[in-house]
């Protein structure tokens, strides 16, 4: 099950402190209660959310899907992408396990922002892949930085993880900001006609570890 590739490093004290612990409470949901930890960063008042199930202060290997935000597909339903799906899988794991934290990032559109990410998709409109769309505009493929999720699991006492992705950047992302990750949980991803080119450009140019077919099938733990 676990990844043997995956480095291992013991969580390190930062000096800085990038975020204040703002605000908690326990929210009801269709798959039960979510407690939900909201984080400020004191640079600029932006607001991350960890909603966590059961306890997870102190303890090892801790299912945590580290998530950005997406509202096209969260929000309105947009198929252009596997975010809003990835989410949910991630929640019924945690709900369903009794015991993990999905972190929600607000760096949506992989940093860019939404306005931006809107403009990407108008290029894809005109044949460009969700990298080349992102390299015209001036940005690079991934504004993403781990730091902030990082940060957030320290403060909730989570010591290592077992992290719910197909995103072997974000395992080091993750690994390079001091967070032990133990193994890789797989995030299944269900293909459409329009989110199809795009799984496989993550697949094909930043190794998404994405099983679109059954023929990719592994024997490792799936979400969903
Ligand atoms: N710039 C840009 N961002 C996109 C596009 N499609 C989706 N996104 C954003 O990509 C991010 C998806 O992030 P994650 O859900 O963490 O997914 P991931 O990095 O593929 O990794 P895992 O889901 O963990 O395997 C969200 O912020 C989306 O808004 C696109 O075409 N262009
Ligand atoms: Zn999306």
């Amino acid at each position: 099950m676990s990844d043997s590739r995956t480095p291992q490093v013991l969580p390190t004290r930062k000096s800085t402190s990038l975020l204040e612990r703002f605000s908690e409470a326990d929210v009801p949901t269709g798959r039960g209660v979510l407690r939900t930890v909201v984080f400020r960063e004191k640079r600029n008042g932006r607001e991350h959310v960890a909603l966590v199930v059961g306890e997870v202060q102190g303890m090892e290997g801790v299912p945590v899907r580290v998530h950005s935000e997406c509202l096209t597909s969260e929000v309105f339903g947009s198929l252009k992408c596997d975010c809003r799906e990835q989410l949910d899988r991630a929640l019924d794991f945690v709900t369903q396990h009794g015991c993990g934290v999905v972190l929600y990032l607000r760096q949506e559109g992989r940093g860019i922002g939404l306005g931006n990410k809107i403009k990407a998709y108008a290029l894809q409109a005109q044949g460009l892949d969700t990298y080349e769309a992102n390299r015209k505009l001036g940005f690079p493929d991934d504004l993403r930085s781990y730091d902030i999720a990082a940060e957030m699991l320290r403060l909730l006492g989570v010591r290592s993880v077992d992290l719910i992705t197909n995103n072997p950047l974000k395992i080091a992302g993750l690994v390079e900001e001091g967070i032990p990750v133990r193994r890789r949980i797989p995030s299944r991803t269900e293909h459409n006609p329009h989110n199809v080119d795009y799984l496989k450009t993550k697949r094909e140019r930043t190794g998404h570890l994405i099983e679109l077919f059954a023929e990719d099938d592994d024997t490792e733990a799936k979400v969903g």
